[in-house]
């Protein structure tokens, strides 16, 4: 079998899916993106392309280090992001061509369902306590949402009880029926988030998320060792080099690797497997597409630690489409308690309608996440 051509289209709300065709009819399908720079991981997939015109498909361990190696400038959120969705596509091709799940290529089964969460609250947390009863009301016990807003470099004693408060309002009104991971966002500095964790350790937090950037990794075991609450972070690290870093620090006890932006299920499975060894869960970040969380779900249906995962069913940044939206077979993807079961198609499980997907590309948004600035001017992290 030969790669004969490699499509792209950027869809609403701001995704882009990669479609891999073959000499032999079987085609794979991927999502290769990182939120608002959707055009340049496409100008980067369609460089990588080079290297896989006339390849075999099946040489996924190959193509994945051809891609990752031959350019010798590698690593980063757009180049791992591009090989992340054409990896994708080419273990989707691999289960076609075998007719299997692609779980099963990865070992088989460890868990009969995947549980996930739903995120709640926005860019802004407001209406929480809405938002977490209609999401109970379907099943759902484990939310995430954003643990504060923009956080000065050191800010008042008034923003961080404005933070605790929500957090507060929360176990008042669900006590533990529910559980609900704070994402920081990279928004607060390692000073501020000693104080606001410290500040919400009474409440237990399922897991706080990004406590601070990636950039300040070396404060995730300085924060871990004053708290009892999980730290998790992952999504803004891409390869596994960079993981092992972290783990070696220790501090995280939740890795979120996005299997859209860390190289793919091949890297992630690495990822995976890293963690275990250091007693840490996966969490695989998900607010994208149906193929980045089918990929998600096959890494999650294999791997022992896994123990959630995102799903952005309902997410604040689907303005003009949602997850299902280009899916034809929306009954995989059902959500039962906020568990979903085990693929049985082939490949990767997501059947797309390809015309819907052209369509929706013509008028496809160049998404951007806003600029925040504080009252001083000064740019604020989102
Ligand atoms: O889902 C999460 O945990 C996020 O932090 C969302 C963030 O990754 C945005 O997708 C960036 O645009
Ligand atoms: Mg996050």
């Amino acid at each position: 079998m030969k790669i004969t051509k490699i499509s792209t289209w950027r869809v609403p709300p701001r995704w882009m899916f990669l479609k891999i065709e073959t000499d032999e009819g079987i085609v794979g399908w991927g999502e290769p993106v990182l939120e608002g720079k959707a055009r340049t991981v496409e100008a980067a997939v369609h460089e990588l392309s080079e290297y896989l015109i006339g390849q075999d498909p099946a040489r996924i361990n190959d193509l994945w280090q051809v891609m990752y190696r031959a350019g010798f400038y590698r690593g980063g959120g757009i180049l791992m992001s591009a090989i992340a969705g054409i990896d994708q596509a080419l273990w989707d091709i691999k289960g076609k061509a075998l007719g299997v799940p692609v779980y099963q290529l990865l070992g088989g089964l460890v868990r009969d369902k995947v549980k996930t969460y739903s995120w709640v609250g926005g860019d802004r947390p407001a209406d929480i306590i809405r938002d977490i009863k209609e999401r109970v009301a379907v099943g759902f016990d484990t939310f995430k949402m954003n643990g504060c807003e923009e956080l000065a470099v050191i800010d008042s004693s008034r923003a961080i009880d404005s933070a605790v408060h929500k957090v507060a309002e929360i176990r008042e009104a669900f006590g533990n029926t529910i559980e609900f991971g704070l994402d920081f966002h990279g928004r607060v500095t390692a000073p501020m988030a000693k104080v606001l964790i410290k500040e919400l350790e009474p409440y237990r937090p399922l897991f706080i998320e990004e406590p601070v950037l990636a950039e300040q990794a070396e404060y995730y075991p300085r924060l871990a060792a004053q708290t009892h609450i999980p730290i998790a972070a992952g999504e803004r690290m891409f390869s596994r080099f960079e993981f092992k870093n972290v783990l070696a620090a220790g501090g995280l006890a939740i890795l979120q690797p996005d299997l859209s932006h860390a190289g793919g299920i091949t890297e992630c499975m690495k990822i995976a497997a890293m963690a275990e060894s250091y007693d840490v869960a996966l969490a695989p970040h998900c607010p994208l597409g149906p193929i980045a969380l089918a990929s998600c779900l096959h890494v999650d249906f294999v791997s022992w630690n896994a123990f959630i995962q995102e799903q952005s069913m309902g997410i604040h940044y689907n303005k003009g489409g949602e997850v299902l939206d280009y899916v034809l077979n929306k009954e995989d993807f059902a959500l039962e308690s906020g568990h979903i079961k085990p693929f049985t198609k082939p490949g990767l499980g997501v059947e797309l309608d390809e015309a819907l997907i052209i369509e929706r590309s013509k008028n496809a948004p160049d998404w951007r996440n806003p600029l925040w600035r504080h009252a001083d001017g000064s740019v604020a992290e989102w």
